[in-house]
Order: C-alpha cells, then structure tokens, then sequence
C-alpha cells in the first residue's frame, strides 16, 4: 500500500512556511494504520524489544499499537506537569518552537532494551530527547521508528549510532 498517498499535506500550518504532514487521514484509514503498524513491527521483530516509549501526543497513536503488537509495554514521554510520579526532563527545540519532556524515574528498569515509536521525524530534537531520558535510566535504546522522515531537516544527523527506519519520506 501506498502510506504517503493517505497522508494529507497542509501548508503554512501551525505557521507560514511549515509544510505540515497530518497523519489524521491516515489513521482514520483501518487498513493504512494497520499496515503502519505492522512494518513497524517487522522491523522490531528479532530485537527482544522489553518495551516502546513514545513521546506526547502523535507517538502515542503508533507507539502504543506497535506494543501491544509486540505483547510488550507502553511508556508514556509527555509534556510538561503530565506525569504524576518523580520525573526526568528534557529541554529542546522543534521544527517549529520549543518543548520539554518528561519521563517517570521508575518507568524502565535497568539494562532494558527500549524501541522508540513516533509518527514523525523532523529536526531530531523529540526523538534525542527521548533517547537521552532512557538512557538517563540505565536503559538501551535498540531502535527508532517512524511513520514519516522529513529527510531535508536532517533529523538523522543528530541520532547517529543508532537503527532508525521510516516508512514514508518528504524532501520538502
Ligand atoms: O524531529 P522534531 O523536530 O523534534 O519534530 C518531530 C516531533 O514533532 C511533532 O510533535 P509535536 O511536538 O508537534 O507534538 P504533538 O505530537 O503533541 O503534536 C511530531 O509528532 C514529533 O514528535
Ligand atoms: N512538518 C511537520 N508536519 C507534521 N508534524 C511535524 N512535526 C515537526 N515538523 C512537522
């Protein structure tokens, strides 16, 4: 199935210049989210995933599909004043903005493998973040996966190391 053919591209949104990539068509779509879900899940199969984190709101959709695919838990990275346990936090900036994460100091154990799943990758800031929070933790980051890549903001470059892979990609 074609994935990028059930994105809709809206430009100048959430400001002019932003070619904003919403993947409400998609997800409204059975058969597209469920084909989303499982090449993400192909790709983790063999990795002895112990658990997916995704970060607030749009990874959430796929992260927490991905795991209960994988029979594996959900970890929950979100904004700001959400979680209401002891916290590690993270400053960075987007595409457009800044934000601030924040993970449970007790959500994963230590020496866990942990795949991170977000529906899109732009800068690289959200998903570095979230890398630097788990492994804040002791825990191993063994992939990163993405519905979308916007590969000219170069995302990549700032998470070298590590397996990333991308279902769909934009070069604007
Ligand atoms: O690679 P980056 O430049 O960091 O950008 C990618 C992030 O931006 C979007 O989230 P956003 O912060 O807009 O939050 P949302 O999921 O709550 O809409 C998207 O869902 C990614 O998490
Ligand atoms: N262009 C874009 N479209 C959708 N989500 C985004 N997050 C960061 N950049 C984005």
């Amino acid at each position: 199935m074609d994935l990028k053919s059930k994105i809709r591209v809206i430009e100048d949104f959430p400001e002019k210049g932003i070619s904003f990539k919403d993947i409400t068509t998609l997800t409204k779509d059975g058969e597209a989210f469920k084909e989303t879900v499982d090449r993400i899940v192909a790709d983790l199969k063999g990795r002895n995933i112990d658990y997916i984190a995704g970060p607030e709101a749009r990874g959430f959709l796929l992260g927490a599909a991905v795991a209960y695919a994988l029979g594996v838990g959900f970890i929950p990275v979100r904004k700001p004043g959400k979680l209401p346990g002891e916290t590690a936090s993270y400053e960075y900036e987007l595409e457009y903005g800044n934000s601030k994460l924040e993970i449970h100091l007790d959500a994963i154990e230590k020496g866990k493998k942990v795949a991170i799943v977000d529906d899109l990758l732009a800068t690289g800031g959200t998903v570095s973040s979230v890398v630097k929070l788990i492994e804040s933790l002791g825990a191993e980051v063994v992939a990163l996966e993405f519905l979308i890549e916007l590969e000219f903001l170069k995302g990549r470059e700032n998470i070298e190391g590590y397996h990333i892979n991308s279902l769909v990609k934009y070069d604007r």
